[in-house]
């Protein structure tokens, strides 16, 4: 934090004066109307102790805010740069007989249908419906290499901003304007977009009930002094009120939740809600996607391995004609290993492939071909071959993907479909492994080649042949274990799995659909920043309990360093207690005020940065943090208290 953060945040913290800004945090409500209390009764009967405990009580409420201004204010700038993103640019729009017209990007709607080239801008967020290009994301992700999106499969997302290098696709628009993956972006950095967690609010009502407490307590104080003659005006009963109220707590706690979501973006990771963040600080099972996800998901056909008594070339033409309208990424790479392109029979009819069948292919002239998972396959013909087993057996044990291909009730052999896993997995899932999550790897894929991409990359346990409702199935299994369960994925068939974890991390490369449904998108694209992600919430978690800790204590204290100094000059026999000599009972009171105000200040800092945390078990941590954010929280008042009195007691009047 340095002092040009605090000017800028300074209009926004007087901004929040506005009581109606406050009635979302009750405690500094009753500091600013305790403020507002003292200003009257300083106006009404003007004293040294009057003004100097008004102001201090003002200056309470504004580092108040100041803390929620200052997180927001880091977001600002980020949001600067991603603005310069939205700036209108000319669409080629696609009418439906074909026809290309030119409109403002901002006139785009959901569903239109826009054409880009190399060298252009992607008008909007949307889904590539035809074409492969290379597309420049280094305007949002930071990351200068370009990457491939293409109709089809699981990278069909293009975020509106970026730039297409090479190539053209036709983009179908997926977000009305002012709804884009970038409007979000800014709403979530700048902090406007921002809801309170249950968590948060249940902290919330836990210090309102404080301070109700509080507020008996002096109450009755009142009327005990009144009893025994030692009256205490109402201006130092509000004094002692705000002093013994959760106001550090009450103060840092926005700042607390917005600076977690910030971290977060800094690392690449945009976070829907402040909800997932916190959850992500709990998370007992991570669930993995393996292409796209573990893998770089640029699945491409290597080879054809025909079964005894086929030929290749029979193979290669029956691949071919099935792949001809695949507009998959697989079914492109086997139409570019055979290399040719046959004009489509007439007559034809596609099977598209999907997640549940896992076979694509087509029908023509009474022959129906097929090709998917060997599964899948054979059942559809009906049974399986002794070589074909081997072929498939083959490919999987090196972590490919055998798609089998047959006609009618004719095996005809193998599509290599090769992977590549992402680098640096196993060390990262050994980090995991240490941070005590589990990881499962679900696919779609067979249980061979699952097996042997699990054991490259260092996944704890797989899940293999797994449809959409498997995935949701497996999770909802986890969760009723009590157990949280993050889920990285990047497919529209990870969707529901997404929508249904506690942290849905969605890849950035991934399907729109499946961008939709999580809480977090990695604009990396890489599952092991959930390592991150935990990190982030268990800081956040650690950081807002020490606080709370901080805060309760110091009240404590204080009321012990203050009490004595108040009620000495009645109770001469209360001078044992009296153990900080503080110089007056005004300058303890006014030593009090200050030092309850500054404390907020000097919090700020790791409010913002976050408790260090290091990997540890829960009980280790609570036990560190009792120790040294409660011990602290008791000793600090003591001697800040007899610091600041001792030169609050050189103003003249105090
Ligand atoms: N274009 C295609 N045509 C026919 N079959 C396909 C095609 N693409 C994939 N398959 C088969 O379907 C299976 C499941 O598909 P997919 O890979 O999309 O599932 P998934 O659940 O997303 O798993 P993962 O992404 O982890 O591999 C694949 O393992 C493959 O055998
Ligand atoms: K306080
Ligand atoms: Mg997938």
């Amino acid at each position: 934090m340095n002092a040009l953060t605090l000017r800028q945040a300074l209009p926004g913290a007087l901004r929040k004066l506005d009581p109606r800004e406050l009635v979302r945090t009750p405690v500094m409500l009753v500091v600013w109307l305790g403020a507002l209390l003292t200003t009257i009764l300083s106006v009404t009967d003007p004293s040294v102790l009057g003004w100097s405990v008004t102001v201090w009580l003002w200056l309470t409420v504004i580092f108040g805010n100041l803390a929620e201004s200052v997180a927001e204010g880091r977001g600002k700038a980020q949001a600067a740069s991603l603005r310069a993103l939205q700036q209108e640019t000319t669409a080629f729009r696609q009418r439906t007989d074909g026809s290309v017209e030119e409109v403002p990007s901002t006139s785009l709607r959901k569903d239109d249908l826009v054409v880009v080239v190399a060298g252009q801008r992607i008008p909007g967020d949307g889904d590539v419906v035809e074409g492969v290009a290379s597309v420049d994301e280094s305007a949002v992700t930071g990351e200068s290499a370009p990457v491939i999106r293409e109709s089809g499969g699981d990278r069909s997302a293009v975020t509106g901003g970026t730039t297409v290098l090479s190539d053209r696709i036709v983009v179908r628009i997926t977000s009305e304007p002012g709804q884009s993956f970038v409007d979000r972006m800014i709403a979530l950095v700048e902090g406007s977009e921002r809801q309170r967690t249950p968590n948060e609010v249940a902290l919330n009502v836990l210090l309102s009930a404080l301070t109700v407490c509080f507020l008996a307590v002096v109450g009755s104080l009142w009327f005990v002094a009144d009893f025994s003659g030692a009256q205490q005006s109402v201006l130092v009963l509000t004094a002692l009120l705000v002093c013994l109220i959760p106001t550090t707590i009450g103060a840092l706690l926005s700042a607390i939740g917005i600076a977690g979501m910030d971290r977060l973006v800094r690392r690449n990771v945009l976070a829907m809600s402040g909800r997932a963040v916190e959850a992500a600080g709990d998370v007992d099972v991570l669930l993995l996607d393996k292409t796209g996800t573990i893998t770089y998901g640029n699945r491409r056909a290597s080879e054809l391995l025909p079964l005894d008594g086929v030929t290749q070339r029979e193979l290669a033409d029956a691949a071919l004609l099935a792949s001809l309208a695949d507009e998959t990424p697989e079914g492109r790479s086997i139409v570019d290993l055979v290399g040719e392109r046959p004009d489509v029979p007439a007559g034809a009819v596609f099977v598209e492939f999907s997640a549940s069948t896992r076979m694509s292919g087509l029908d023509v002239d009474g022959r129906s071909i097929r090709k998917g998972a060997a599964s899948a396959v054979t059942a559809w013909v009906g049974r399986t071959d002794p070589g074909l087993d081997v072929l498939v057996q083959q490919v999987s044990e090196t972590g490919g993907t055998p798609l089998v291909v047959a006609e009618q009730d004719r095996l005809l052999g193998v599509v290599h479909l090769k992977d590549v896993v992402k680098e640096g997995m196993r060390e990262r899932f050994d980090e995991l492994r240490a941070m005590g999550i589990r990881t499962v790897m679900i696919t779609g894929d067979n249980a061979v080649t699952a097996k042997a991409i699990a054991a490259e990359a260092g996944v704890d346990d797989v899940l293999a042949e797994a449809t959409p409702e498997d995935k949701l199935a497996l999770i909802r299994k986890e969760q009723t274990g009590g157990r949280m369960v993050a889920m990285c994925g990047d497919g529209t068939n990870d969707a529901p799995a997404l929508a249904q974890a506690d942290v849905g991390v969605a890849m950035n490369t991934g399907t729109t659909a499946a961008k939709e449904a999580g809480n977090m998108v990695d604009l990396d694209s890489d599952p092991t920043k959930l390592i991150d992600v935990v990190e982030i919430g268990k800081q956040l978690l650690i950081t807002r309990g020490a606080l709370t800790t901080f805060s309760v204590a110091n009240d404590v204290a204080k009321y012990f360093a203050v009490l004595p100094a108040m009620f000495v000059v009645a109770f001469p026999g209360i001078d044992v207690l009296n153990v900080m000599r503080l110089s007056s009972p005004e300058s303890a009171i006014v030593s009090a005020v200050v030092f309850n105000a500054l404390i907020i200040v000097a919090l700020i800092p790791l409010a913002l940065r976050g408790v260090h945390y290091k990997p540890a078990s829960a009980t280790a941590l609570l036990r560190r943090n009792l120790l040294v954010y409660g011990v602290g929280g008791l000793v600090a008042p003591f001697v800040g208290i007899k610091l600041l009195d001792l030169v609050v007691s050189l103003i003249p009047g105090l």
